[in-house]
């Protein structure tokens, strides 16, 4: 790919020049100051630039072993600098944080097909962080910072993901030696999924059941070693290894696990949560989800990472449509540059404005997990639901849009788009698989829906609502009367909330109605299409609303020139949200069709609008080219000549006979068949 950045595409340039804000103040929005940008940029720089890493070798060519290996290598280079560069920043923990952070999103660059050490990092790490009490923190933390041992998060079985009450491996207490016993009674007790543990780590967190005093007492997390420390060996009882090839994720070495007959100290469960004395007496924690705690975490985390997947995927195919002609609007009129097209900015201009609302998200729940955190910490767990909810729904609905829209980003692309060079397939892979991991989509959304039919039941009941579904109560206070619709920003929030609200009500009714002949818990799942939707509703309504908020915040910080570009996203994300949403809307407000011809006539206007911003909204997202490594998305747009370069790095050409010629082909033609 060119790197020549002074070289820029014409049709890119003048795009470019016709910006009307600063894109710079943008990228210092986006990443949360100009301090944080240069940070970004340094490390970015500091690790992308070691030529160690051999960032030209293009491994989406290799086996799946040698690009396995080629990872390992490439991660190990990247974790010796990381140290490097903590050392040098001071060595505070918020330092390593900070990198960690940045990281994340290098990392994608230097191993594109996932990362063999990503779970060490994130979910290992920090269920040690979370669950364990003082003395299990000192002898853990060092040892997992200075990765002295490396480890996985081992939930998943072969026969439960979901429905984690049922997983079967077991882990049953003796007093007398002082220690458990893991097993795995039944082939679908083995541990299944979890990342880096095929050939990787050598530790894990295992969720197992705890047996104590001939009673079962639920999943408890347990620290376990797997191989030995020296010659990595399966240490006797464990069977261990990788699941093989999957649809993506190459690198990640996801692995099975079972155990027989392993031995594991007392000490090794971790008990901040539950706790069991040495004698075995079991003592509950306050809630007994405060062992998911690890999962919901992530589920926040998860937000940004669509955000910027959607920001990668739109960077790309709007640079492309802004260099790429085709198919004349007028007949006698040069080849426009395809996004003219109408139905080009359709596809990318709302994912741009979904990539912007989800980082607004993105910053609402962190800010929300931590001051909840702050109140777990103190005994405080009321609002654990509110956040268990919120987290499920958003990354259900996040993850769902995100990888929408990156497929359609990929359709926008054209024939172009589905060669791999063009940067979009591991994008697709990493956000569809973030659908199934951390908790699958559409049991994301049940969880989510059991709060919003909890907070039905309440507001119906006179009771007090959080502050994210208070909605409920207008619509209940309407007394089936339907919301007016008015074309505003609010009034789209007030029509979609309407359509949620509409939505739960079904759902409530129809589990109500067939309570009559049934239990609660079929009764639910018969409702269970009219929970996902309300559940999908709701999520929407948060982003809206958390969009409007925190958009409002921001126009008020920044230029009035960025300030127009925002609104202009806000509105192009609520409008495009309410067409999408048009047959749940119906049901419940009293729109007309003229609202709705409004509606999509205001999309035109927004499109129009935008199509000068929207360059300097995606160069504002700041991907450099190494990280958008795609032969449509770089920055200087010289598309063709990427392309040509790209395709004859091609094995294939690396010589002009290929031996199947010889081998098969001539003989073949020769034998007159
Ligand atoms: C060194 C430090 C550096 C830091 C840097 C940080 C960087 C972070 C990087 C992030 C990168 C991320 C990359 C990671 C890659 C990850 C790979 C993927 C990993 C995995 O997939 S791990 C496995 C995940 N598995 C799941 O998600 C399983 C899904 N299932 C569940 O969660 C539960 O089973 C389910 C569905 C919630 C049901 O649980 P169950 O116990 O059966 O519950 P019930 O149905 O009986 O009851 C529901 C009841 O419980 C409440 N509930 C449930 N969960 C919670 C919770 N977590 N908190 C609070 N309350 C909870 C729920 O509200 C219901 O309440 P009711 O009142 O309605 O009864
Ligand atoms: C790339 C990737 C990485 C992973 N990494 C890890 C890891 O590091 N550690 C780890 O422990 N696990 C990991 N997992 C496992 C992952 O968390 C589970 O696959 C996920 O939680 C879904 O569970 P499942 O596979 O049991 O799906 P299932 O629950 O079997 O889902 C199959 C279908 O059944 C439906 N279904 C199931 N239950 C219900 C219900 N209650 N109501 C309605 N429908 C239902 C689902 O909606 C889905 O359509 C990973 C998975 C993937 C794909």
């Amino acid at each position: 790919m060119s790197k020549n950045l002074s070289i820029v595409n014409k049709d890119l340039k003048e795009e470019r020049d016709k910006i009307n804000f600063n894109v710079e103040e943008f990228t210092n929005w986006f990443y949360g100051g100009a301090e944080k940008v240069k940070e970004k940029k340094y490390i970015e720089n500091y690790f992308l630039s070691d030529k160690d890493l051999n960032l030209e070798l293009d491994t989406s060519y290799l086996s799946y072993k040698d690009k396995y290996e080629e990872a390992v290598r490439r991660s190990i280079v990247v974790y010796k600098k990381l140290y490097k560069l903590h050392n040098e920043m001071g060595g505070t923990h918020e330092d390593f944080v900070k990198i960690m952070e940045n990281l994340r999103f290098t990392m994608g660059a230097i191993n594109p097909e996932g990362n063999p050490f990503v779970l060490h990092f994130s979910m290992f790490a920090l269920t040690i962080m979370n669950m364990t009490n003082d003395e299990q923190k000192a002898e853990w933390l060092p040892r997992i910072f200075n990765c002295n041992i490396l480890g996985t998060y081992a939930q998943t079985e072969l026969g439960h993901g979901t429905y984690i009450q049922r997983l079967e491996t077991t882990a049953t207490y003796d007093p007398k030696t002082k220690e458990f016993t893991l097993n795995s009674p039944t082939l679908t007790s083995y541990k299944w999924w979890p990342g880096n543990l095929g050939h990787t780590v050598d530790h894990a967190i295992v969720m197992a059941q705890l047996y104590s005093q001939g009673k079962c007492h639920g999943i408890q997390p347990f620290i376990v070693q797997l191989r030995d420390s020296e010659t990595h060996k399966p240490l006797p009882g464990i069977d261990i290894g990788d699941i093989g090839n999957k649809v993506g994720f190459q690198t990640v070495n996801n692995g099975f696990l079972g155990f027989k007959n392993v031995k594991v100290p007392y000490k090794n469960m971790l008990m901040k949560n539950s706790k069991l004395l040495e004698d075995g007496t079991f003592i509950k924690p306050k809630n007994a989800k405060l062992n998911y705690g690890t999962m919901v975490i992530i589920r926040v985390h998860m937000i940004i990472d669509a955000a910027c997947r959607i920001a990668k995927a739109t960077t790309i195919a709007l640079r492309y449509s802004l260099v790429r002609r085709q198919s004349p609007i007028n007949p006698n009129e040069i080849e426009p540059k395809i996004i003219e097209h109408i139905t080009q900015q359709n596809k990318i201009f709302p994912g741009i404005a979904k990539a912007v609302v989800f980082k607004c998200m993105a910053d609402y729940l962190t800010k929300l997990h931590l001051s909840i955190t702050q109140e777990g910490n103190t005994g405080n767990l009321a609002r654990m639901p509110e956040l268990h909810a919120l987290s499920c729904c958003l990354k259900a609905v996040c993850t769902n849009e995100d990888a929408k829209t990156v497929e359609v980003c990929r359709l926008s692309c054209g024939g172009h788009g589905f060669l791999r060079s063009a940067g979009l397939d591991d994008v697709y892979r990493n956000s569809t698989a973030a659908q199934t991991y951390e908790g699958e989509n559409t049991v994301m959304l049940l969880q989510a829906a059991r709060f919003l039919i909890k907070s039905f039941n309440e507001a119906r009941n006179g009771g007090s609502l959080t502050e994210g579904v208070k909605y409920l109560f207008d619509f209940i206070g309407r007394n089936g009367k339907r919301e007016i619709f008015d074309n505003s920003i609010n009034g789209i929030l007030r029509a979609i909330q309407a359509a949620a609200a509409g939505r739960t009500y079904i759902a409530w009714k129809h589990i109500e109605d067939d309570k009559r002949h049934n239990s609660i818990e079929v009764a639910t799942n018969l409702a269970g299409v009219h929970l996902t939707k309300a559940a999908e509703l709701h999520g929407y309504v948060c982003l809206l609303q958390v969009g409007i908020e925190e958009i409002e915040k921001i126009i008020r910080n920044v230029s009035p020139a960025l300030g127009l570009v925002f609104k202009n996203i806000l509105e192009l994300f609520a409008v495009d949200l309410i067409l999408n949403k048009i047959g749940d809307v119906i049901q419940h407000v009293d729109i007309s069709n003229e609202d709705i011809e409004k509606l999509e006539k205001q999309m035109e206007t927004l499109f129009k609008f935008f199509r000068t911003s929207a360059i300097g909204v995606v160069d504002g997202f700041d991907f450099s080219d190494p990280i958008i490594d795609s032969t449509l998305g770089s920055y200087d747009g010289n598309v063709y000549e990427n392309l040509i370069n790209a395709a004859r790095k091609s094995p294939l050409n690396q010589e002009d006979v290929n031996r199947t010629f010889h081998l098969y082909i001539k003989p073949f033609m020769k034998s007159n068949l």
